[in-house]
């Protein structure tokens, strides 16, 4: 990469909170390819993504009744503009493809000209159900999709996860794509600088990476090698403020469904060069969650916090994930409570 091109891209890192996106000098040539296989959304996804949870009645069927006020509560409380639906936190390992079809569609819907955008993530342990989510998101007019590495039979090099990620991609090709790495739930540890790695060429709706890994190094190095159109987006909630140091473009996590207000004036403050109410904020964050994780901290318990802070009924999760214990729950919400008065 040439040294003024490095430079410029290096001034141009975290000025992309305000969903300003740049447009890359291109070739005859490329232009003629972007054109026929380029993805129709090309807005860059900048800012806070809340990755929301999947409403389910006492019973533990989907409620899609409750998407349309979980959006309005996202819009009108938190300030939250965009969603990543059906990831971890969505729990959708444990829904079936009928399901996730259903809540993608009215995530869509109720979305629809309400919110930026809407990432439906489409990864799945079988090749051929990511492929079948993936042109479903693109039929229900999602902005993008994102896929995981499958993490029964894991992918052994950045070749075969590539390869994998080709062949879902390719079923939505006018959709923006993300890989989403998340180490810690799919103990694939493979740096993410490697399997971005000239992905361009293979995956021309390649458009950033879901960054949900602890490795600081690696996540700079993606910044430094990415292209002006991709975003990275970071997803340790509780470390936010040094992703952003780095140079992330923003952030997908479960805890701005709840302090999503909070976590957009950490954005501003550090947009505005003001690193002390930054890590004032962030600070809070770390003394929440760093209390919820000693007393045990999984999607049931933060499914649980969320539901008591936005009223809204979620539900319980879906087994194996527990309910959380009403003891645990109190005190977690008094300490959000003493935390976020
Ligand atoms: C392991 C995990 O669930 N990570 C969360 C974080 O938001 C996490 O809940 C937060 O940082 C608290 O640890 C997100 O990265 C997950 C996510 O974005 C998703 O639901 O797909």
């Amino acid at each position: 990469m040439k040294k003024s091109v490095e430079l410029a891209k290096f001034q141009g890192i975290n000025k992309d909170f305000g969903g300003a996106f740049r447009t890359q000098r291109t070739s005859g040539l490329e232009e003629v390819i972007k054109s026929t296989m380029a993805p129709t959304n090309d807005r860059k996804l900048t800012g806070l993504v809340a990755a929301t949870f999947t409403p389910l009645t006492t019973k533990g069927e989907i409620n899609l009744s409750v998407i349309g006020p979980y959006v309005e509560y996202l819009i009108e409380k938190q300030g939250v503009k965009s969603i990543f639906v059906n990831g971890t936190t969505g729990e959708s390992p444990s829904l079936s493809v009928a399901e996730r079809k259903a809540l993608a569609e009215e995530w869509c819907g109720k979305a629809r000209g309400r919110m930026d955008q809407v990432v439906v993530h489409v990864g799945a342990m079988s090749l051929r159900d990511s492929q079948d989510l993936a042109r479903h998101a693109a039929q229900i007019g999602a902005d993008g999709i994102a896929v995981i590495a499958p993490f029964f039979f894991k992918p052994k090099t950045a070749d075969a996860l590539r390869k994998f990620l080709q062949e879902v991609a390719s079923a939505a090709s006018a959709l923006p794509f993300y890989y989403y790495q998340i180490p810690a739930i799919t103990g694939i540890n493979m740096p993410v600088m490697e399997v971005v790695e000239g992905i361009e060429q293979l995956i021309p709706s390649f458009r950033g990476v879901k960054f949900s890994g602890m490795d600081l190094m690696d996540l700079g190095q993606c910044v430094m090698h990415s292209q002006p159109q991709w975003s990275i987006l970071y997803g340790v909630d509780e470390q936010l403020l040094a992703a952003l140091a780095m140079g992330a473009n923003g952030a997908v996590g479960s805890t701005f469904n709840y302090l999503g207000s909070h976590v957009n004036k950490l954005l501003s403050a550090f947009e505005r060069g003001d690193l002390i109410q930054a890590r004032a904020i962030q600070f809070q964050m770390q003394e929440l969650l760093s209390f919820a994780m000693k007393l045990g901290f999984d999607v049931g318990v933060n499914k649980q916090l969320m539901m008591e802070v936005s009223g809204l009924h979620l539900g319980p999760p879906r087994l194996p994930l527990m309910p959380c214990p009403l003891e645990r729950s109190e005190k977690i919400l008094q300490k959000y409570r003493s935390i976020f008065p």
